[in-house]
């Protein structure tokens, strides 16, 4: 029997970088739209500082307006430090609390303002909250398909940083092409190898692509055993963090259809994600 596919709908990964404040109501209603889509889980906000990601300020806000009782969709809220955790656990509607561990020293900088070594720490510490919150930690490894910077990386690096995440604890580790950068080969290398290694972790495939390069992108993880899958209706957004210009997300619709292709099951309901995607269209047409 095929394993159901997870899409995991980011839309915190898709306001975030813009500069005009999108009010809190039009966040709730489009978050509300994919709320009833599907997704195995939504990310849909930060608990981060106000001055480094204006954008995700009111998240707590967004939050309290969302009406969670027909949903089946998990809520995952990026923290970025033990502050961030420990707000985020205070709210029982959120199931995971997700990490943006870098292997480029200089992203993690740009990120977090911390050292890997500082950060190494900080991910020991936000798994102690979680462990006794009841939340669940989603590491991202940051630039984990080479970095803009110059920064050393080859798959060697990201075979280390497993073996210590794994050690440490980490059960869910989203492989993040922050900018873009992967390529077919390296994506298949790279998953095909650490979920063989590592069976009792659960990888996840957090692309980021330019419209030409999707299909390859997510043919390669899905044949590489991924079944995790991050992505951001219409590609909208990218990490503001990273370079002054942003790669966008994985086009969920993209992801949807693949999947049918490939005959996967994601629990998608087409037609609410047909409306959904027209939201979508509704508020980002009006930044873009
Ligand atoms: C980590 C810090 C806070 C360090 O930032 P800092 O300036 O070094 O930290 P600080 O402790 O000095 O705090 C600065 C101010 O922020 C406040 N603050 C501090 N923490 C919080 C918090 N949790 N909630 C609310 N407020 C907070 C803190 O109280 C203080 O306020 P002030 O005293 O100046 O008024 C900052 O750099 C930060 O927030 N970074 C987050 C960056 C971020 O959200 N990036 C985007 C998400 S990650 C991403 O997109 C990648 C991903 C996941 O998609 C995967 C991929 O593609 O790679």
């Amino acid at each position: 029997m095929s394993k159901e596919i997870k899409i995991i709908e980011c839309p915190r990964d898709a306001m975030q970088g813009i500069k005009t404040f999108i009010p809190t109501k039009n966040k709730v209603s489009y978050i509300q739209s994919l709320l009833r889509v599907g997704f195995d889980t939504i990310d849909f906000g930060s608990f981060v500082s106000p001055k480094a990601i204006p954008q995700m300020q009111d998240t707590a806000a967004v939050l309290a307006q969302l009406d969670l009782s027909q949903t089946t969709s998990k809520l995952l809220a990026i923290i970025a430090n033990t502050q961030g955790a420990e707000i985020a656990s205070e709210h029982k509607e959120i199931q995971y609390l997700g990490f943006p561990f870098s292997i480029s020293e200089n992203f993690q900088m740009r990120n977090t303002h911390k050292t890997i070594a500082e950060s190494i720490i900080t991910l020991q510490e936000i798994l102690e909250i979680a462990d006794k919150r009841n939340k669940e930690v989603i590491t991202y490894l940051s630039m984990g398909f080479g970095n803009p910077y110059g920064d050393p990386w080859n798959v060697e690096i990201v075979g280390e940083w497993t073996e210590k995440l794994s050690k440490m604890g980490v059960k869910i580790l989203s492989l993040s092409d922050t900018v873009g950068s992967s390529t077919p080969d390296i994506i298949t290398y790279l998953f095909s190898n650490l979920i063989a290694q590592y069976p009792k972790i659960e990888f996840g495939a957090h692309l980021h692509t330019t419209p030409s390069t999707w299909f390859e992108k997510i043919d390669a993880a899905f044949h590489a055993g991924c079944h995790r899958f991050d992505g951001a209706i219409q590609g909208f957004g990218g990490c503001p963090m990273a370079t002054d210009k942003l790669t966008g997300n994985m086009p969920t619709e993209k992801m949807v259809s693949y999947f049918t292709a490939q005959k996967q099951n994601t629990n998608i309901r087409a037609m609410s994600f047909e409306s959904a995607y027209n939201e979508a269209s509704k508020l980002f047409g009006a930044y873009h």
